[in-house]
């Protein structure tokens, strides 16, 4: 057995503009695209529509900076339509190759459908593609663009805006001036300086909301398990644990994603460990915060004030408690919301739609990885195992340093020249990046977004004897210096390490830290460790069926027969967070993780 290793680390591109697009050419004179499959996509050709002879059309569903408008009638028609009914736009849409939307239009399944065909493009004007319904967009063969940087800052300066306004009960104080009345003793506030502000999500807004904090001379700390510690102590915060950060902070200000892991992340639990008193900014999206937690704690005294830009339910409706509450000061989504970022997101669309129009495909692709067609008929499961190995290792992930250093081991008969590991490495960065933030990864901005995030990926080949019919054995990813919250994840040499091979043409995990285990990466997984005895897959996976949750799989990996093991069980449904509680009730359960694929 022999080994040899590289670092993809220094061949990343290391600006935007060299990797904004790529062209494939194709028969017939239409650029085509070839979406990676997920377990979730269909895979499907997409041909785009734009002939070289005709002008396409663009529909621009709701306002663009002018910039941005300009950029695209050079190259398309353009119908500007500012709010359409959703009839109007299902009706329009017929017409039209591409649409361009920010967050307030429901580009949904009846959208594609009515398009007869036609659409190819949708561009989301901002970062989250909420309203975007990406399953029907890859089943209809129409790219979707996103602008995911532009307004990062406008977002940011939000974030202090309304830190500043509702410490000092601006809009409060304002309403009630203008109703008559001069409450000099009511509007009171408090100071900025010397308090402690908790980030929680150190990403692009995370960040500079910190650095303009610690210039308003605050004291700011950060939670994200992900983020790389030293990039935060570059600018002087320190990353703490989630429970430090709500238990000390007088502020705190939300940056995460909405992802399954931070819904409804601030909680009666998580309000009730929180200092007395807090304040809370949420300029990221509403579904982070259970808002009628939010009103019972600013009832409870425990959240003095918060300030909201964002909503489960945009708009949210008019009686909502929590928009009426006098102690809370709300805006209508404003974040991204500058002339400037404005300007700057149109340029950023508007050059993505144009490309993806002119059949390149754009950094900022959202659901189209591209794959040769020769590559993904060999490597296809083993495209989707790398992805699954990805999103695996990072869910294992609960804090130390960030996650920085993966080492992702090919093992295969092959040799080197015989397997491009190329597109594998793009679906591990792909699988270890989407599920923690508002980015989206494909092969063209795989290792850049690796690098923007401080992850430095090495590459290890595994030479083996034997046939090199298969073209790999196993891939193992390991990501150093990180916490993990299933300790049993961790492998000998101090490394989160999961391994999957492909049997019959599906992926499986079949390791975990020193663990083997077998199971089929379909639905989800719960790992338990336990004291290895008898009756635990009976009482785990009654429990399951309590709950009508369906087991695809399960087997169970021990180091000596009655001594620990790890039972990883595959479920086809989400369990609802009792059901997991009662897992980790079972006495001889030491610890377990529900992990989303
Ligand atoms: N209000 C607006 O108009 C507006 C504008 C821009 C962005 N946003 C929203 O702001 C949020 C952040 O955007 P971004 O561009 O900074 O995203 P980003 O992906 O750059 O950063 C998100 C950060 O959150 C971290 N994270 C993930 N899971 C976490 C967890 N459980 N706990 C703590 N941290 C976690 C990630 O590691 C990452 O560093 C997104 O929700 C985005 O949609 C809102
Ligand atoms: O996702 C985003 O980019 C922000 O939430 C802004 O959304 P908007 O473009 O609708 O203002």
């Amino acid at each position: 057995m022999a080994a040899t290793t590289s670092t993809a680390a220094s061949n990343l591109l290391t600006t935007k503009k060299h990797l904004s697009s790529l062209s494939l050419t194709s028969t017939n004179n239409f650029p085509a695209f070839y979406p990676l499959p997920t377990s979730s996509r269909r895979q499907r050709f997409i041909v785009l529509s734009a002939s070289l002879n005709s002008k396409p059309t663009v529909l621009i569903a709701e306002k663009l900076g002018e910039a941005g408008i300009n950029l695209l009638k050079d190259f398309a028609n353009v119908d500007c339509s500012y709010n359409l009914s959703p009839d109007e736009l299902c009706t329009k849409i017929s017409l039209c190759d591409a649409i361009i939307v920010r967050s307030g239009t429901k580009v949904n399944r009846e959208v594609f459908e009515s398009s007869g065909g036609r659409l190819k493009v949708v561009g989301r004007a901002g970062v989250g593609i909420d309203n975007v319904d990406l399953a029907a967009a890859t089943e209809h063969g129409c790219l979707v663009v996103n602008a995911p940087t532009a307004n990062t800052v406008a977002a940011a300066e939000h974030g202090i805006a309304l830190l500043a306004a509702m410490a000092r009960n601006v809009a409060q104080a304002d309403a009630s001036v203008k109703a008559g009345k001069w409450q000099r003793n009511k509007y009171v506030g408090v100071s900025l300086v010397g308090k402690t502000l908790a980030v929680m999500g150190f990403g692009k807004v995370g960040s500079e909301v910190a650095r303009r904090a610690k210039g308003l001379g605050m004291h700011v700390i950060a939670h994200d398990p992900y983020a790389p510690a030293d990039r935060a102590r570059a600018i002087g915060v320190e990353l703490v644990s989630f429970d430090e950060a709500i238990a000390t902070a007088d502020f705190i200000s939300l940056h995460m994603p909405l992802t399954p892991a931070t819904a409804k992340i601030l909680n009666d639990e998580n309000f009730a460990k929180m200092k007395k008193g807090v304040r809370i900014v949420n300029v990221a999206r509403g579904g982070v915060i259970d808002e009628d937690a939010l009103v019972r704690a600013l009832d409870a005294g425990i959240v003095t004030q918060a300030a909201l830009d964002v909503f489960t339910v945009e708009p949210p409706p008019q009686d909502s408690k929590l928009v009426q509450h006098e102690r809370v000061t709300v805006t209508p989504h404003l974040g991204a919301s500058t002339m400037e970022a404005q300007e700057g997101v149109a340029i950023e669309i508007a050059e993505a739609v144009v490309g993806a129009l002119k059949g390149e495909l754009a950094s900022t692709a959202v659901n189209a990885p591209m794959v040769p067609a020769e590559v993904l008929s060999e490597l296809k499961p083993f495209v989707e195992l790398a992805e699954k190995l990805g999103r695996l290792a990072v869910q294992l992930v609960s804090g130390g340093s960030g996650v920085k250093d993966v080492k992702v081991t090919y093992a295969s008969a092959r040799a080197p020249d015989d397997l491009d590991t190329r597109v594998l490495r793009a679906m591990i960065i792909k699988g270890l990046i989407e599920p923690i933030s508002s980015v989206f990864v494909n092969l063209v901005n795989a290792d850049f977004s690796a690098k923007q995030r401080g992850l430095r990926i090495s590459e290890e080949r595994i030479l083996l004897d034997g046939s090199p019919e298969s073209p790999l054995d196993f891939i193992q990813v390991q990501i150093a210096h990180v916490e993990s919250k299933f300790a049993s994840a961790i492998s000998e040499t101090g490394e989160i390490k999961v391994e999957g091979r492909v049997k019959d043409g599906i992926p499986h995990l079949t390791k975990v830290g020193s663990f083997e285990v077998d199971v089929s990466l379909e639905g989800s997984i719960i790992l338990c460790r336990q004291v290895d005895q008898p009756g635990m897959i009976g009482k785990v996976g009654s429990v399951l069926g309590e709950e009508n949750v369906n087991v695809s799989f399960m087997s169970v990996g021990r180091i000596a027969p009655r001594k620990q093991a790890v039972m990883a069980i595959g479920v086809d449904e989400q369990p609802s967070k009792e059901t997991l509680k009662k897992i980790g009730e079972i006495p001889a359960i030491e610890e377990f993780v529900f992990l989303k694929l």
